[in-house]
């Protein structure tokens, strides 16, 4: 998906928001371990009653990968369940020497064709040019995380400027924002409006709010754009809204909230 297109869906739905499939089978609802594909229903349903307010879903690779073959199969079938007019991000958080890179995106833009896919950006210009050499597919690389965590190296002092800044400054050189969007946490209020400043045009995945203890208004308020410029991504704080038999409904009025927080700045 291109970026007029992603920028035309965020203006019919009056949406940022990014529903997270962080699909864990300790989570789910007990009344699904009794289907064949338990995650793949459990994400069937959260699609169902999230689609009319998303506009991305992000798949973290990492609760299918473990789960070995079988998740696999479940995160295949959930991104072809995944209507073809909603943005798609595979959060693999990939990113090696120049030919293993170009494996990883094979396998997130041709294998199973996501539209984008999350970067790290450590082992430098080499290791993310392969994924931007696809044509209407995004990088989405790490610039300042919302993990506590995110102090240890992407706060330090580095030359005159924070690590981070270097890694945004640097990396936003290697494309252009319509191939490489930014992961900003939602977390990081001090630094959201400066984030937006360095970088006016790009689009950024904010993750962190919900369960992280993020929110919609300190994001919309420092780091939209002319386009909206973020997706705003919620994984617990919506799929995991009920634990019932109506986990669904519940997520739907969760997703339902967000989107109408974000409606009012749109
Ligand atoms: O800086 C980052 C980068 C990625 N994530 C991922 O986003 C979701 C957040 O889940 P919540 O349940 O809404 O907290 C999850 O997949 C993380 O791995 C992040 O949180 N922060």
């Amino acid at each position: 998906m291109n970026r007029a297109e992603l920028v035309k869906i965020i203006r019919e739905k009056k949406s940022v928001l990014c529903v997270g499939l962080d699909t864990d089978l300790n989570k789910i609802p007990k009344h699904l371990l009794e289907e064949e594909d338990p995650a793949f229903a459990f994400n069937k349903a959260i699609i169902d009653a999230t689609r009319d307010v998303a506009v991305a879903y992000k798949i973290n690779t990492a609760f299918y990968e473990a789960q070995g073959l079988k998740g696999w199969i479940s995160m295949e079938k959930t991104l072809n369940y995944i209507p073809k007019n909603i943005f798609t991000i595979a959060d693999a958080k990939r990113g090696d020497i120049g030919n293993t890179s170009e494996q990883y995106a094979r396998t997130f833009f041709y294998t199973y064709p996501y539209d984008s896919v999350t970067v790290a950006p450590y082992m430098g210009a080499d290791s993310v040019q392969p994924f931007l050499q696809f044509e209407d597919k995004w990088a989405i690389v790490l610039g300042l995380t919302s993990n506590a965590g995110s102090a240890d190296f992407q706060l330090q002092d580095c030359s005159n400027e924070k690590l981070y800044e270097k890694v945004l400054r640097t990396v936003a050189s290697w494309g252009t924002p319509e191939n490489i969007m930014f992961v900003i946490g939602a977390t990081r209020k001090e630094q959201l409006q400066h984030v937006r400043s360095l970088l006016p045009e790009h689009f950024f995945l904010i993750p962190g709010v919900g369960a992280q203890g993020g929110d919609v208004a300190t994001v919309c308020d420092n780091a939209l754009n002319k386009d909206g410029g973020v997706l705003i991504n919620v994984s617990r704080g919506i799929i995991y809204a009920g634990s019932g038999t109506d986990f669904a409904e519940k997520a739907a009025v969760a997703a339902k909230e967000y989107q109408q927080q974000m409606a009012a700045y749109l």
